[in-house]
């Protein structure tokens, strides 16, 4: 049955333009032009097969992804793609590699974090992949708590070289039972990276200026062993067959590794021949500056990951049957549901089913555009940077924090749904959502644990409360807190369900219930004497206070993105559609928080709920026009049950048919241990 499209009925339902809502998703018309060059370049490459993934042994594993990564480096050289074809052939190669450590967190953090002299040294090699580096931060007892880190660069007037070092038990005050408190998980150490940015201490003349960053070789350039005093490996398997295991997250301990004084990133404060430590005119807090590009590009990353779920997930509700009959007889369900061609139902006719895909769907929409605008948000920022504006700094970190934690925690709940929605298929590795998950669940920790980041959001919105009314006007993100006392006196002015759909009204609701939930944290931390007493006290409502925050911006974002020009026949009405499901489906789900600061009523609230069951009716149609608008190709969905045809059981059935297992029908062990078992119940019970 090759070539044959079993969806196709569904993609002609479709009510809009989905070559131009391709280019809306991507971004431009250039940026789809070359993800969709690119996407297919690597999908017909034989060389970057994932299927096999989940079976591969670590080692063979690990091996797999060095041998792809090589490949994909000599293409990229060969075909002198630009650098952003190159980071999207790493982005469909789609496996975790030591190379997204090194263009993801070690280039920048070298190109953030070091004088232009400095860049000039590092920069060529690294971008030659001449050397290869990652981001040495974490520690086995400190990860969070950056400002606890316990490695010291201490420097030594006497060779110009600083000396860094891993603090042992027996020097630290710390009461682990672990004999050395070592650098813990950074990727790419382990094995790969011949270089490092180590953050450590550093301490001049027996004074410690706090957390700084140093560029440390590991390796020999010559035959790749670690370096006198420096002890290396991987930290051992991790979450998921496959997932993240192609990465080589690493343990390192330094015992007095001496590196030249030049080796300090010298951008944010500099040590000088003398040993002198001096500050530059720059907020120390651009020492964290890598933390918050990544942040922005995990917040991109998200829709990615989350709309390679929904697509599997809605692609295979389309294809999936359940209950009604084969042959028009009698119903096991409503007759309300007897529209598909051979009487069974589509599952995604379920309004349960909807009721969990939809706003999924919809929030892998809402988290491509905040991503667009986070991105633009950082570029704003590093501007101003470069000409010593430092007054969007805190806004930038609390949203690149903020939307770090919301988003990926939606995502790695909304990958985990997907596999649900699937049922029992959902759990076979071939459904390429166990392993997206297992890859992908991580991000809640990794570049800052997600609770950690929203208590900084909540420090910024009580800063930001405690001075209104000073004359300090908020703006940008938080400019709502300047309508406060407005925005605590207004009701909800909500009549019919369709009122539910007026911007400005959405808005509002978002805006009072973020408002009133930071009002009322600030007020109940004002009767604690002791502000950060109190703070650790009220942490669980400043937490709900920092997401309601970010559900506001998200949601304002898609709102803005809709008052743009978008071209295409259908596009932006389908769209308005899949935003309203975003923030009706947040308003049902927080409904508590809704009600409980009084903006609306109850009536309101269930007038919303009709609201969002229509726009249900209304995107269903489009479901499958909408994940196809991703352009995924079937390598990068790595998924049977999301495939393009929907020819989904011959699909599964083959690939059962290859599993390892099925090579022989009398499997491997039955000698020893299956057959004196059957032979012994065989005599026991005189067959
Ligand atoms: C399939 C493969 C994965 C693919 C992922 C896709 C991603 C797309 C590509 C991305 C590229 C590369 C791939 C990356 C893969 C991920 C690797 C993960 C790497 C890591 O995890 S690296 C380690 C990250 N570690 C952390 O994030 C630690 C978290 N902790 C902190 O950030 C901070 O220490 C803190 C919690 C914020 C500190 O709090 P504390 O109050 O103690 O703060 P300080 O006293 O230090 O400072 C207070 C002061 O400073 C402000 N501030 C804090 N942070 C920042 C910042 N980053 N920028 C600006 N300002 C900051 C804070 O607000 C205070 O200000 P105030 O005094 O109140 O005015
Ligand atoms: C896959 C992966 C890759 C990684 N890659 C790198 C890398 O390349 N480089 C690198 O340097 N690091 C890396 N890390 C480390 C990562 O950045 C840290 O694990 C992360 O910052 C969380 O810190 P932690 O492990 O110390 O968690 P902890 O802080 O110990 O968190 C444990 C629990 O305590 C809670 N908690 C902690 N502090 C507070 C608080 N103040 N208030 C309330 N609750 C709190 C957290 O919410 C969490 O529930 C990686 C981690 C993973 C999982």
């Amino acid at each position: 049955m090759a070539g044959v499209d079993y969806l196709a009925d569904e993609r002609n339902k479709a009510e809009f333009d989905v070559d131009s809502m391709k280019i809306v998703w991507a971004g431009s018309r250039h940026t789809f032009e070359v993800a969709d060059r690119i996407s297919k370049l690597v999908a017909n490459d034989p060389a970057f097969r994932k299927d096999d993934r989940p079976m591969l042994p670590r080692k063979e594993l690990f091996k797999n992804t060095l041998r792809k990564a090589a490949y994909a480096w000599k293409l990229i050289t060969e075909l002198r793609l630009s650098e952003e074809e190159a980071s999207k052939l790493r982005f469909f190669v789609d496996e975790p590699a030591y190379t997204d450590l090194h263009w993801g967190m070690f280039v920048p953090a070298l190109k953030g974090q070091c004088t232009d002299e400095q860049q000039s040294k590092w920069l060529p090699l690294a971008y030659k992949m001449q050397i290869i580096g990652c981001y040495a931060q974490t520690e086995l007892g400190h990860g969070s708590n950056v400002q606890g880190l316990e490695t010291t660069a201490t420097f030594d007037p006497q060779t110009d070289e600083f000396v860094i070092h891993s603090p042992t038990l027996t020097s630290s005050k710390c009461y682990h039972t672990v004999e050395v408190l070592c650098t813990w998980w950074p990727g790419g150490l382990g094995k790969v990276s011949t270089h490092a940015v180590v953050y450590a201490r550093l301490i001049t003349d027996g004074k410690d200026h706090g957390v700084h960053g140093f560029i440390v070789q590991l390796r020999s350039m010559e035959d790749h062993k670690p370096l006198p005093g420096i002890t290396v490996g991987d930290i051992g398997m991790k979450f998921g067959n496959g997932a993240y295991n192609t990465m080589d997250n690493g343990v390192l301990t330094l015992d007095h590794v001496r590196i030249p004084r030049d080796q300090m990133m010298m951008r944010v404060s500099q040590v000088t021949r003398e040993g002198k430590y001096k500050q530059s005119d720059v907020p120390r807090q651009l020492v964290y500056g890598t933390m918050v590009y990544v942040r922005q590009k995990i917040v991109a990353d998200a829709s990615c990951a989350l709309s390679k779920a929904v697509c599997i997930a809605t692609r295979y509700s389309a294809v999936r049957r359940q209950f009604g009959s084969q042959n028009g007889g009698p119903e096991t369900q409503s007759a309300h549901y007897r529209k598909s061609y051979t009487g069974l139902i589509q599952v995604i006719d379920y309004k349960t089913q909807q009721n969990r895909l939809f706003p999924l769907l919809a929030s892998a929409y809402a988290f491509r555009f905040v991503g667009e605008w986070l991105k633009w948000l950082y570029t704003d920022v590093t501007q101003r940077l470069a000409v010593n504006d430092f007054s969007t700094l805190p806004e930038a970190h609390a949203c690149t924090a903020g939307l770090k934690s919301l988003t990926t925690t939606a995502t790695a709940d909304g990958i985990e749904e997907c596999r649900k929605l699937c049922g029992g298929h959902g759990y076979l590795c071939t459904s390429g959502l166990p392993e997206l998950f297992a890859v992908y669940v991580p991000a809640c920790t990794y570049e800052g644990d997600n609770i950690v980041l929203l208590l900084q959001v909540a420090r910024f919105l009580m800063k930001t409360v405690s001075q209104i009314g000073s004359g300090k006007q908020p703006v940008g993100t938080i400019a709502y807190m300047g309508r406060v006392e407005h925005l605590l006196k207004s009701r909800c002015s909500v009549q019919r369900a369709e009122d539910w759909l007026n911007p400005s009204q959405v808005l509002e609701a978002f805006e009072a219930r973020a408002a009133r939930m930071s009002v009322s944290c600030a007020q109940n931390l004002s009767k604690f004497s002791n502000p950060e007493e109190g703070f650790a006290e009220l942490s669980a409502d400043l937490v709900e206070a920092a997401v309601a925050h970010c559900q506001l911006i998200v949601v304002s974002k898609f709102l803005d993105k809709l008052q743009q020009d978008i071209p295409g026949k259908g596009v932006k009405q389908l769209l308005q559609a899949v935003c309203g499901i975003y923030y009706l489906s947040l308003l049902h789900k927080h409904q508590g928080e809704f009600l409980a600061t009084s903006y609306i009523t109850p009536k309101q609230a269930a007038l919303a709920s009709d609201q969002l069951r229509a726009l249900y009716s209304k995107v269903r149609p489009n479901a499958i026009a909408l994940v196809d608008s991703f352009n995924y190709t079937d390598h990068f969905l790595g998924s049977i049950l999301g495939c393009y045809d929907g020819n989904v059981y011959p699909k599964l059935y083959e690939a059962a048919k290859k599993d390892p297992l099925n090579d022989t029908v009398v499997p491997d062990g039955y000698h020893e241990y299956l057959k004196p078992l059957l032979k012994q119940q065989l005599h026991s019970a005189k067959l």
